[in-house]
């Protein structure tokens, strides 16, 4: 039986997240409006994340239970080097492979809501009860994931570039602050802030990317095949990276991905599998094409224009030095920092 049937009340709580555009803020309230309502004695708030050809990966971002509520971020999980998913006893390991809405367990006492993104499941709304619930109370927790779903979708509209659907700038920004402020609480703080990096330590990073001699690509076939060739690329890119990695749409034919927590080797990895795929792809008519990219790691304290700098220098000396190719920021000599530095910074 709901616990808080009163309409205008019920009202007020989705106003409010509706009103929300982060995401994690956005979770945290969907479990406060739930917990409220139903006399819930714990509830937990899992976000499924997927790997092709692996199991997907469950992280247990919203805690609330008699004591409060405790909210943690993926950036803040990565962040800790504790990546390691939630291990899902049996009823979550059958949600997660489900392709139901909503599962309650034998005894009418536990629930699971399954929240889905673009026909993915997105999260798992795991919760137990005081009391079962009757038909009309499944029928009101049904519409509310559908509100929640909605608004989803509505950020992620709002969060995408149409053309690639990749995400935007505006959203880089509002993430790498995120990743930023949750890099400064660590206890290693002052050796994240050390210029020099080891190769077994786990960084993230933040890549510039720039299709080389693109303006060729338009002059002589015309821009839509340009545009045909960014769709292309952000196509390969989304293969070649995994879920929890963001890659955005920075501007014209400039992408950003930011990686991590991870090793510099891995991340060489990686961009080295993707420059190669792209160079790799033959482009119906206009054949192959390149991508340079500069690398950095993203420190505590600093501010968007300052990572974005130091990789662009390095972008810029992968131009210089012959274009498909990736470098990192760490690798130029002294002498180019400097003079790219007095232009950037
Ligand atoms: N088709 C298409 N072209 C774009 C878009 N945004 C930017 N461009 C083009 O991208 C080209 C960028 O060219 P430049 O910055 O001069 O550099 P480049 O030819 O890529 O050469 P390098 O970067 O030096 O290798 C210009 O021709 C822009 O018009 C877009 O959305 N669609």
């Amino acid at each position: 039986m709901l616990h808080k049937s009163n309409p205008p009340d019920l009202l007020h709580s989705l106003a409010e997240f509706t009103g929300l555009i982060d995401r994690d803020d956005l979770a945290a309230s969907l479990c406060i409006t739930l917990f409220e309502m139903l006399q819930a004695d714990v509830m937990d708030f899992y976000r499924v994340t997927h790997r092709a050809n692996q199991r997907p990966e469950l992280h247990l971002l919203v805690e609330f239970d008699q004591q409060g509520i405790r909210q943690h971020s993926m950036e803040q999980l990565r962040a800790k080097q504790s990546p390691t998913p939630h291990t899902a006893d049996g009823f979550l390991a059958s949600a997660l492979h489900s392709n139901s809405g909503l599962l309650i367990d034998p005894t009418g006492l536990r629930v699971i809501l399954c929240l889905n993104r673009q026909n993915e499941l997105y999260a798992l709304l795991d919760f137990r009860l005081k009391n079962g619930l009757s038909a009309a109370d499944l029928r009101m927790l049904q519409g509310i994931v559908r509100i929640y779903e909605n608004h989803i979708a509505l950020l992620d509209y709002g969060e995408t570039d149409t053309l690639t659907g990749l995400l935007n700038r505006k959203t880089l920004e509002r993430q790498l602050l995120k990743i930023v402020s949750s890099l400064q609480n660590l206890p290693s703080t002052e050796q994240l802030q050390q210029l020099s990096r080891d190769d077994e330590t786990n960084y993230y990073f933040l890549v510039v990317l720039d299709i080389d001699h693109f303006k060729r690509v338009n002059d002589k076939w015309g821009h839509l095949f340009g545009d045909e060739v960014l769709l292309t690329i952000s196509q390969i890119k989304r293969q070649n990276f995994r879920e929890v990695d963001y890659l955005f749409r920075f501007g014209g034919e400039e992408f950003v991905i930011i990686l991590g927590p991870q090793t510099r080797a891995s991340v060489a990895m990686a961009l080295e599998r993707f420059r190669e795929a792209v160079a790799q792809h033959d482009f119906a008519q206009i054949g192959t094409i390149t991508i340079s990219g500069g690398i950095t790691d993203i420190r505590p304290f600093e501010v968007l224009s300052m990572t974005l700098g130091r990789a662009d220098l390095a972008l810029y000396a992968a131009k210089e030095g012959g274009r498909n190719q990736m470098l990192f920021f760490d690798t130029l000599p002294e002498s180019q920092i400097q003079s790219g530095s007095e232009e950037l910074f």
